[in-house]
């Protein structure tokens, strides 16, 4: 610490918390430790008797934390991200738009790795939206050698952003129920409304929507209409398990469509399908996304609208945060489920 004094401190960093007393009325901070001293200060100090004042002394090769959260986050900012001021040497990472939170984990090991920097995160690929709090960033010295930075700066600068957001794009999707009980109309259908909830979260135009009977053929034809007619996402439910009058999964490989999955390590929905007609996706969902607040099916289509193409390993890894707890008040995405 160095004492100047305070008409030549603009600029200079205070070194602890500064209190003022205004009998009857405040005592408090009035400058905290850490505070850059800007010129409107000035008066500020000398009304509260301090004429020399004991200042951060920074050297060239040095950081003020307030900078180096600045600095941080300009380096880990992706598309879809912006960060609040500092507070307390913190800066706040968040979302400017609804979309799919894209976190690279090895790449914020590696910088939290070099130690005396702090970066913590929610997990990614789940749905954020707007002004969402991603992250927060803040370095543990009040003032850190630029070196750490550079450090930090060289491992950031040569790969893609450690966080971004990727948009939702509205797809014309294809809806068809299965199910001869539900054709005959010896039951409502319930599974439609349900998938039609989840895909308006997307704004998602549904082009197409279809009941058929546990028919093979009459589901192939359907879905291969669907994309006949533009069909973006195609998306069959019912009859994906184990019994005789169960064609989904049949009907989906009878279209040649390319099965990335049938199965998932998920539960629930563990009997779930994904393929791809040429690029169109399809989905087979079994039963349980029609009583299930939450399946595999949510964890997986954010990735549809963000414009990923699903691959084996993406469900494959599902497994680990696979099981869902059932929690009598659901916080999904705030939980393990579907995070990896
Ligand atoms: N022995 C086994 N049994 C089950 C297995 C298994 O592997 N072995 N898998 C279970 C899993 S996991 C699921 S999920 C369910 C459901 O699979 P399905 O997709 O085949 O479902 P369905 O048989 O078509 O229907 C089950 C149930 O839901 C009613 N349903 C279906 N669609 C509608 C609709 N649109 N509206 C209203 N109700 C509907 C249907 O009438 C049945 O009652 O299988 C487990 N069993
Ligand atoms: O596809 Mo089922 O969840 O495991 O009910």
């Amino acid at each position: 610490m160095k004492t100047i004094p305070t008409t030549e401190a603009v600029g200079k960093i205070i070194a602890h918390d500064i209190t003022e007393i205004v009998p009857g009325k405040f005592k408090g901070v009035a400058f905290k430790k850490g505070h850059v001293i800007g010129e409107e200060d000035i008066d500020h100090l000398l009304r509260i008797g301090k004429e020399n004042i004991y200042i951060l002394d920074i050297k060239e090769n040095q950081l003020h934390e307030d900078d180096a959260s600045i600095f941080l986050g300009e380096m880990m900012a992706g598309e879809g991200i912006y960060f609040t001021e500092p507070r307390e040497g913190k800066i706040n990472i968040k979302a400017k738009y609804q979309g799919l939170l894209k976190i690279d984990r090895n790449l914020l090991e590696e910088v939290n790795d070099l130690g005396d920097i702090s970066i913590a995160t929610i997990q990614g690929d789940r749905v954020v939206n707007k002004d969402e709090l991603i992250g927060g960033c803040r370095v543990i010295p009040l003032i850190i050698d630029k070196e750490k930075l550079h450090s930090a700066k060289e491992i950031l600068e040569k790969r893609p952003p450690l966080i971004s957001v990727k948009t939702f794009t509205r797809l014309k999707t294809a809806v068809i129920v299965t199910g001869g009980e539900v054709y005959k109309g010896l039951i409502e259908d319930k599974f439609g409304p349900v998938v039609e909830k989840k895909l308006k979260t997307f704004n998602s135009d549904i082009i197409i929507k279809k009941i058929v009977p546990d028919d093979l053929d009459t589901i192939k034809t359907t879905i291969l209409k669907a994309k006949e007619a533009g069909a973006q996402l195609i998306i069959v439910t019912g009859g994906m398990s184990v019994d005789p009058d169960d064609k989904t999964p049949g009907a989906i490989k009878a279209t040649a469509a390319e099965v990335i999955s049938y199965g998932s390590p998920v539960l629930p929905g563990s009997m779930l399908m994904v393929a791809y007609l040429d690029e169109i996706p399809i989905f087979g969902l079994p039963g349980c996304v029609m009583f299930s607040h939450t399946t595999a099916f949510d964890i997986l289509l954010p990735k549809i609208f963000a414009g990923e193409r699903i691959v084996r390993r993406d469900i494959s890894r599902l497994g680990y945060g696979g099981l869902c707890l059932k929690c009598d008040d659901c916080t999904y995405p705030n939980c393990h489920f579907g995070k990896y």
